[in-house]
């Protein structure tokens, strides 16, 4: 089972069920797993016979900018529906997404989502 990981990816996105979360974009945290078939790229070492993580990345951070969920829950189910929608080569993905900071007494709080492709 291959799998790509991008690891802390900063996204900024307009998230909080308060008022005064409503009205600044706040920072983010994903992880992501993609599973999918890497074989071919590890054989023809060519960007276009794999999933390119920066487009995947590029993908994160776009629809993250133009969503305003309350809940991190809503976003990053969102999120996940995106990337299966955009990549159909991702067999699945696990997506933690984290909101860090914003718990007192707490460094951070997170959702995390696992989905597979609808065929
Ligand atoms: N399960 C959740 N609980 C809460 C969320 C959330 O997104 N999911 N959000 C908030 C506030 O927006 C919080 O981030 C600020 O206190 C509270 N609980």
């Amino acid at each position: 089972m291959d799998k790509i990981h991008i690891e802390r990816l900063e996204v900024l996105s307009l998230i909080g069920v308060y008022d005064w979360e409503r009205k600044n974009q706040q920072r983010l945290l994903l992880d992501i797993e993609l599973q999918a078939d890497l074989s071919v790229a590890a054989q023809s070492d060519n960007v276009n016979d794999t999933l390119n993580y920066a487009l995947v990345a590029q993908k994160l951070i776009a629809v993250a900018k133009d969503s305003e969920f309350k809940l991190i829950e809503a976003l990053a189910s969102h999120l996940v529906d995106s990337l299966l929608q955009a990549f159909p080569a991702v067999e699945n993905v696990r997506l933690k997404l984290s909101k860090p900071d914003i718990l007192a007494n707490a460094k951070n709080v997170a959702v995390e989502f696992s989905r597979g492709q609808r065929r």
